[in-house]
């Protein structure tokens, strides 16, 4: 398979500079200090992780989303740590360059530091990830400690953190008003000192996601965190048209929705009219 992004970007050393080994957490740091930003898309399955390996996407996310757009649950809630780890070794198996995180799923990581060093060892050991993601602010600084003492490189997320959609009352933008904002940019300092090596930042008005990218030394992914973060991440079937409905921070960049439906149209006239197949795409005796 390719590894040389087939659209390399002059002058960021991320996207399509690093080419014959994978990106790390060194890179992504080097990043930031030279100002590039840089994008981040959720990976499920080998031929479309193949494709984005090849775009020169530097990081992939294995998010718990796949609760929502792989297995079709309402909320990512359901996922478990058995159906998220085939995903994850599919990934890394079929990309060469990017950077694999692993999102650990609800439940799966809260209840003491030793239970995420248990989670996070069966996505290195068994899904080959690269690092892990886990939701929260101060009150899991604990589990980012142990892990990167551990070994495993530990990638932040806060705002709207889906997992505690019970609890936040929704699907809502986090982090509005002084005390909200102020507690966020706290979470941030606090998982930046635990060893978090990037936050990313979901759904938070853009002046504060610029604040906590101007006062944290590792790198900010914002989704729905408007353009003053160092990265931006999008489930990709978002990105790409694929999804029925998305969020008002999406921006769709082709229409798979359509281009398959017609595909798929299209093959199944032919099989009712009988003109597939053809003879080239028939074996003779
Ligand atoms: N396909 C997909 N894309 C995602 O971005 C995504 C998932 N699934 N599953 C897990 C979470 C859930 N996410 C969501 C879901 C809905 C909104 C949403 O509807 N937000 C409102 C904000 C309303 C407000 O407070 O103003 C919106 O209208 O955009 C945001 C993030 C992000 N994640
Ligand atoms: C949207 C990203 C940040 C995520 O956590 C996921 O896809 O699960
Ligand atoms: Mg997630």
């Amino acid at each position: 398979m390719s590894t040389t992004p087939t659209t390399p970007s002059a002058g960021n050393s991320l996207y399509g500079g690093v080419t014959n080994r994978r990106v790390t957490v060194r890179d992504l740091a080097a990043a930031k200090e030279r100002g590039e930003r840089w994008p981040m898309l959720t990976a499920y399955d080998a031929l479309t992780s193949r494709v984005f390996d090849e775009a020169g996407i530097p990081v992939l996310l294995v998010g718990d989303s796949a609760a929502n757009v792989v297995y079709g649950y309402e909320t990512t809630l359901p996922v478990t740590v058995d159906e998220l780890i085939p995903l994850t070794a599919a990934v890394t198996r079929s990309t060469k360059r990017a950077m694999v995180v692993a999102d650990l799923p609800f439940a799966s990581y809260q209840a003491s530091p030793q239970q995420a060093l248990e989670t996070a060892s069966r996505f290195m050991k068994e899904g080959r990830a690269q690092a892990v993601k886990l939701e929260g602010g101060r009150a899991v600084a604990p589990q980012v400690e142990l892990l990167v003492s551990a070994g495993v490189p530990v990638m932040a997320h806060l705002g709207l953190t889906p997992q505690s959609v019970n609890t936040l009352g929704g699907y809502r933008v986090q982090g509005r008003g002084d005390e909200a904002a102020e507690n966020l940019l706290k979470d941030a300092k606090e998982l930046e000192r635990a060893g978090a090596f990037a936050v990313v930042l979901e759904c938070v008005p853009a002046d504060l996601a610029r604040r906590v990218t101007e006062q944290l030394a590792v790198p900010t992914v914002g989704i729905g965190a408007g353009p003053g973060t160092d990265a931006q991440v999008l489930v990709w079937q978002d990105m790409a048209g694929l999804s029925p409905k998305v969020a008002k921070f999406v921006k769709t960049y082709a229409n798979l929705h359509e281009t398959l439906r017609d595909a798929a149209s299209a093959f199944a006239g032919e099989v009712v009219s009988g003109a597939f197949p053809e003879e080239r795409h028939s074996y003779s005796a």
